[in-house]
């Protein structure tokens, strides 16, 4: 039976439907819109034939607007990479990529542009697909069949399953064929044409590639943690499966030949995975990790409603099997537009670590904040002079863990918000046994304020945590603005310096924004009266002795949870 994975507008029916073997209402009559839409449109384009769109005309308007690069289309590498990747689509996958339509057929609605650029900061974003006539919402966009695909499976098949065994890393596999396809077959891969239009590492610059000078100019950021223990790990995984004393490539030392199945190869390889794969979810065989050719020159906005990146539940939704990857317009498009999707509501340093660049307007922008209130039990009370015992410290440990929390959390704080967990969490910490009275602390509904004292001291804790973590760049936010609104020294930095610079501006914007709003929120709640100063003082960023603290970001949470193979640590 043919199968269809589509990507579609995640609205919330959708979303729901995930989990469910039959399409909605909605959604039917969105796959429906995008075959039927498809159709009018070829009718349409047949009878306006001669009249409508010429051959060429596209790439002809492209060159006029500047859209096809430097050299304007000719002799352009770029170019020609993109037209063999046509090409192979065409003859491999009987993908219709034309811009004529034909018996059966609508023409094809976009076009790859060799050279986008982002509006608000006009630095590169490589290739993108524009739209090549006017779109209309829930067309279908494109349509791969899943055998152009590099997935674990096809990673077995080309490698041998006695090395990349049943059940090993999606990523680790992928990586490998990555690596066969472009340093070891090349020329005579199968896959070259797609492979010769993934992007060399300094095209995309993720955090984990950059050098430490580079990485220097981040410091204070939560960021510079989660990208060395990015890098530690992958330093571990590849001498693990490739280099050690049981690597392949002592074991299948022809397959796995040493001079191409270095570690600068597999930094590669983990770039293209991380900044391109796509998470499809598939009922029948569980997830499944999969680098789509064409699809992944799209370009990523928050505001866009078409998810590819379905890391996020509820993205991908199925008809029955698997042969082809589909999708949808979230909304129409102008003829011209540049299509994107959405990777996923990423903080910019998601983005920056894992895609090489962030967003200057992304409204799932946060930073970590790390929020560590001691529990002070008799054990660490007396390893340290001058720290009380809190009566409640056992108990709040134990409802801690029964409620599967950590003792100590990171949490991500938004320009406009902070999770409800931390709310939660500190109302905890900050119990006093005034506020208990005797009564057991499960008691208690932490989603609540529990007294205005434990909520003085669970605002003033975020304030604390807030400043301490501001106070870690070296720089103020008017130092990096003053170096951003000097744009001739500004073009001097580097592009992983001009980031950095960017990024590290609109984490302390985000802080200081959050910090603005506490402070009004205290004062319009009247919490910053002196009566209430019993409330418990807070030792953020302080291990006492005795104590034993998780040394995990929220950052490098978020990927343990994409599913790369061991603890990062
Ligand atoms: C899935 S690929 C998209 C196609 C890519 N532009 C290319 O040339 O192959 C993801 C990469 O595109 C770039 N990119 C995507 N969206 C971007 C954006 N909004 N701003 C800047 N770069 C972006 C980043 O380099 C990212 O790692």
């Amino acid at each position: 039976l043919p199968t269809m994975l589509a990507f579609a507008p995640p609205n919330h029916q959708q979303r729901q439907l995930v989990h469910s073997p039959s399409l909605s209402p909605k959604l039917a009559q969105l796959a429906m819109a995008g075959g039927e839409g498809g159709d009018a449109e070829w009718v349409k384009a047949l009878l306006e034939a001669g009249g409508g769109t010429q051959p060429g005309k596209f790439e002809e308007d492209m060159k006029m607007k500047g859209l096809l690069g430097p050299n304007r289309g000719k002799g352009n590498p770029k170019l020609n990479a993109n037209s063999r990747l046509i090409s192979w689509l065409e003859t491999e996958g009987q993908v219709y990529l034309s811009e004529s339509s034909t018996w059966g057929e609508a023409p094809h609605p976009m076009a790859i542009s060799t050279e986008t650029v982002d509006e608000i900061t006009n630095e590169s974003s490589g290739r993108g697909l524009l739209a090549r006539r006017s779109i209309n919402d829930g067309d279908e966009l494109l349509k791969i069949p899943f055998n152009l695909c590099l997935t674990r499976r096809s990673a077995r098949k080309a490698l041998g399953k006695d090395a990349l065994p049943d059940g090993i890393n999606e990523y680790l596999a992928i990586a490998c064929q990555l690596i066969h396809e472009k340093y070891v077959l090349g020329e005579e891969s199968f896959w070259a044409p797609y492979i010769g239009v993934l992007p060399e590492v300094s095209e995309v610059n993720p955090t984990f590639t950059w050098p430490d000078e580079d990485l220097e100019f981040l410091k204070g950021s939560p960021i510079v943690a989660a990208t060395r223990s990015l890098q530690m790990k992958l330093q571990r995984e590849y001498r693990d499966l490739l280099s050690g004393e049981n690597g392949l490539i002592k074991r299948f030392p022809s397959r796995f030949p040493a001079e191409h199945y270095t570690y600068e190869n597999w930094v590669w390889a983990f770039t293209m995975l991380f900044s391109r794969a796509i998470r499809l979810r598939n009922l029948q065989v569980g997830e499944r990790l999969a680098m789509v050719p064409y699809a992944d020159l799209i370009n990523h906005s928050a505001f866009s409603q078409t998810f590819i990146d379905a890391r996020e539940s509820g993205d991908w939704l199925f008809k029955n099997g698997e042969e082809e990857v589909i999708l949808y317009a979230d909304r129409g498009y102008r003829q011209m537009e540049q299509i994107y999707i959405s990777y996923g509501q990423k903080s910019n340093a998601e983005l920056l670590l894992l895609y090489g660049f962030a967003l200057e307007r992304n409204p799932y922008n946060s930073v970590d904040v790390t929020v560590s209130i001691s529990p002070r039990t008799a054990a660490v009370a007396a390893a340290n002079e001058g720290i009380e015992e809190d009566p409640l410290a056992q108990e709040k440990l134990d409802f801690l863990k029964n409620v599967g929390r950590e003792q100590t959390v990171d949490f991500p704080c938004y320009a406009d918000r902070y999770p409800v967990e931390m709310l939660e969490y500190l109302r905890l910490m900050m119990l006093t046994p005034e506020d208990t009275r005797g009564k057991p602390v499960s008691d208690f509904d932490f989603s609540r304020t529990i007294s205005a004292a434990n909520e003085a001291s669970v605002l003033q804790s975020v304030v604390t945590a807030v400043k301490y973590q501001l106070n870690l760049y070296p720089q103020t936010e008017e130092d990096d603005a003053a170096i951003i609104k000097d744009k001739g020294m500004f073009r001097l930095l580097s592009y992983n310096q001009r980031m950095a610079v960017r990024h590290r501006r609109n984490e302390k914007r985000l802080l200081k924004r959050t910090l603005a709003a506490l402070e009004k929120q205290i004062r319009s709640k009247g919490l910053d009266e002196e009566d209430l100063s019993r409330a418990e003082g807070s030792t953020l960023g302080e291990v006492l002795k005795g104590e034993t603290r998780k040394q995990k970001t929220a950052l490098e949470d978020k990927l343990e949870k994409m599913g790369l193979p061991v603890d990062l640590r």
